[in-house]
């Protein structure tokens, strides 16, 4: 109407104005479509998980998700279609074994201590914080008797107020050195008290202590998972236990180093085992506590000849001085898990000793690459 109505001078600008505009509205357009697109990329990054319905879905925290075991049990409760929430101080824990569902609708991450009171709604908690190596949880041990203590008990506080299950991730050290072989869940362990390793086998004996306490006081509902030697992707590269120890040294060519003479056994489970069993556990209906491991039993010195075979490495091995109250013998009686959950480890050792090994070969070329690219002071940037 304008063009008829209106003096030239103005009918131009007019006309100048609408371009403008539809200029405008192109361009957002454009971005919008870009934003989507983005968005749909983003959303391609995740992994499918199942959608379930609301009455199966659960919400699920898991202290110590960041870390080797809770990082698994993180990626197999999000693909089961969970609400996951982790929580991690990030002492043992990084970041980058859960970056894969950071921003997911299904995820959270909250960076926290156990240490302090944590107030959020959820149905079931798998509680694993706390270090497991002995040289990381024997660097701070005060700490790793607080965490297992006072954070055990603001877990349970936690799973009493909001009427949550709560799975306590313990260990096979609560048997101690053991004087009985293989370890039923019946024995009562022989542990040294003021030893270098009590503020870790005591620290789970106490939060063991707690659950049942909580159990029979005020009803709260609690499973105890007593986990054996565990290993897989993910890790520690500065772990210190036999496992990744063994295969950085034999990677990197270097002495493999035995505390001791070797005799001392261990029974070795993939983490992916691990996962189901305690799964598991959580969903089924046993207080007791409850054997985790794989009974498959090998002294430390045919470990280390085993590693050197299938890294085909040409490391020596090497005897040191052995490890103060560093238990004789390990290995799991899981008949009661057999019983009582149907469960058993399925991984062969081979297996997932080729997948870490993977593992930390991918590690190791990472942080070569790393080190081409440092800077130094005084280099030109
Ligand atoms: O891996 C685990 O799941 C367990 O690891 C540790 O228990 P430990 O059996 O002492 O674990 P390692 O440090 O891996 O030691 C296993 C054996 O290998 C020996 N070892 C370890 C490291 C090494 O370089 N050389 C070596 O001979 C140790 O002296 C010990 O006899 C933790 O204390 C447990 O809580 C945890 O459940």
């Amino acid at each position: 109407r304008h063009e008829f109505t209106v003096d030239s001078v103005l009918n131009k600008s007019v006309i100048n104005e609408i371009v403008r505009k539809i200029q405008r509205l192109q361009f957002e357009n454009t971005n919008l479509r870009q934003k989507v697109e983005i968005m749909d990329a983003e959303k391609k990054k995740y992994l499918p998980v199942k959608f379930l319905a609301e009455k199966n879905r659960k919400r699920i925290l898991i202290t110590g998700g960041a870390g080797f075991v809770g990082s698994h049990l993180v990626d197999r409760l999000m693909l089961m279609g969970h609400e996951v929430t982790v929580v991690d101080n990030f002492f043992t824990g990084r970041k980058r074994n859960i970056e894969h569902w950071i921003g997911h609708e299904n995820f959270e991450l909250i960076h926290h201590d156990v240490v302090t009171p944590l107030f959020i709604e959820v149905d079931q908690i798998y509680h694993l914080a706390c270090p497991a190596s002995p040289p990381h949880y024997m660097y701070n041990p005060v700490k790793t008797i607080k965490t297992s203590s006072i954070g055990t008990l603001n877990m349970l506080g936690l799973a009493k107020r909001v009427s949550a299950t709560l799975l306590l991730a313990s260990t096979s050290e609560v048997y101690g050195d053991p004087e009985e072989h293989p370890q039923k869940e019946t024995y009562w362990g022989h542990v040294n008290p003021i030893g270098p390793r009590a503020c870790y086998d005591e620290g789970k004996r106490v939060a063991e202590t707690m659950c049942y306490a909580y159990k029979s006081q005020s009803g709260v509902k609690v499973r105890v998972a007593r986990i054996f030697n565990t290993f897989g992707p993910r890790m520690h590269m500065a772990d210190g236990r036999v496992v990744s120890n063994f295969i950085l040294q034999a990677l990197q060519g270097e002495a493999i180093t035995i505390y001791g003479k070797g005799e001392q056994t261990r029974s070795f489970q993939y983490v992916t085992d691990l996962v189901s069993g305690l799964i598991a556990l959580m969903n089924s209906d046993e207080s007791s506590p409850v054997n985790l491991g794989n009974p498959d039993e090998h002294t430390i010195l045919q470990f280390a000849e085993l590693i050197k075979d299938v890294t085909n490495s040409t490391s020596v091995i090497i005897h040191k001085d052995a490890a103060t109250d560093d238990p004789r013998k390990r290995k799991p009686d899981i008949s009661k898990a057999r019983r009582i959950l149907g469960w058993q480890p399925i991984v062969p050792l081979k297996d997932g000793l080729s997948k870490t090994i993977a593992y930390f070969k991918a590690e190791l070329e990472q942080e070569s690459k790393n080190k081409r690219n440092v800077f130094l002071p005084g280099d030109e940037l």
